[in-house]
């Protein structure tokens, strides 16, 4: 059997690995996403060419909660961690966003809007009850890695929504075409999205290029990356698995459980 020694034990000096330029890993980011994002999952290319059955669409608002109620929670729990305030000051709209006020409310709210528009009740769905378990393993451990993992990696973990915008505007078209419930209120959330990402993704994506200034970070910053198209990818499997394919998980939202009483359509 032949061993090795490793260089380094040799006394030769191991080659640095270089970092890659602000450009290369900029395209190398964006390749995650081109390679792995959900808008290439069958389940939004049924749903957004007007495949679903309403039943299917309610499970995808029932279990999309899921990650919506998570989010602002998940960019709390990353400011408790940043000690300077110009970077808590530039972080802390992503709450207000999805909270929004008392009176006007947020991207919560709206999530909620279009929950009643496809005939469920707004108060069934923000209980979360009936979120199919894979989903909630695939968001909790999202809002764990940001609690846990160090700040560039968790920001990193952020930017899917470079590619959000997109998958945003095919969504609110696809809807319009298809499906009867489709207006300017239900879509709202989508709507709004369009016009608040672009702060988040400049801020994140900025931070992640000047911060990243080493292979080793430039490396685990695409490792968040990949594992949070994992997280977005984890939800839409369980759906099919469930709704399309009917293998419904115990606990998971039934047909029929938690409608608008006949009459209370918004
Ligand atoms: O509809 C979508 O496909 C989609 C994806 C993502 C994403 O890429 O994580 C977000 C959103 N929407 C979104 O609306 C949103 O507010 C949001 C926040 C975040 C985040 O990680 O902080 N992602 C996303």
């Amino acid at each position: 059997m032949t061993t090795h020694t490793p260089a380094s034990r040799l006394g030769q000096a191991e080659k640095p690995r270089q970092a890659q330029s602000r450009a290369d890993f900029h395209d190398r980011l964006r390749q995650i996403g081109a390679d792995r994002y959900h808008d290439k999952h069958p389940f939004h290319a049924r749903l957004h060419g007007g495949e679903c059955t309403p039943d299917e669409v309610r499970a995808w608002v029932v279990n999309r909660w899921q990650y919506q109620s998570r989010i602002p929670m998940k960019d709390a729990a990353f400011m408790s961690r940043v000690v300077d305030p110009d970077l808590r000051r530039a972080w802390r709209s992503r709450i207000e966003d999805h909270d929004g006020g008392v009176d006007e409310g947020g991207g919560i709210r709206r999530w909620l809007k279009l929950a009643e528009a496809v005939g469920l009740a707004p108060d069934y769905v923000a209980s979360g009850v009936g979120v199919m378990p894979a989903t909630r393993f695939a968001v909790d451990a999202y809002v764990r890695f940001v609690r846990d993992m160090p700040l560039l990696d968790a920001i990193a973990s952020s930017l899917t929504e470079m590619f959000a915008p997109k998958i945003h505007e095919q969504r609110i078209e696809g809807l319009l075409k298809h499906y009867d419930f489709a207006n300017e209120t239900s879509l709202s959330y989508f709507q709004t999205r369009l016009k608040e990402a672009p702060k988040d993704v400049e801020f994140g994506l900025n931070y992640v290029l000047d911060h990243a200034d080493t292979l080793e970070k430039q490396d685990a910053a695409a490792a968040a990356l990949t594992f949070k198209t994992d997280v977005l990818w984890a939800q839409l499997d369980a759906l099919w698995h469930g709704y399309v394919e009917g293998h419904l998980s115990p606990g998971a939202w039934r047909p029929g459980e938690g409608m608008l009483a006949a009459g209370a359509v918004a």
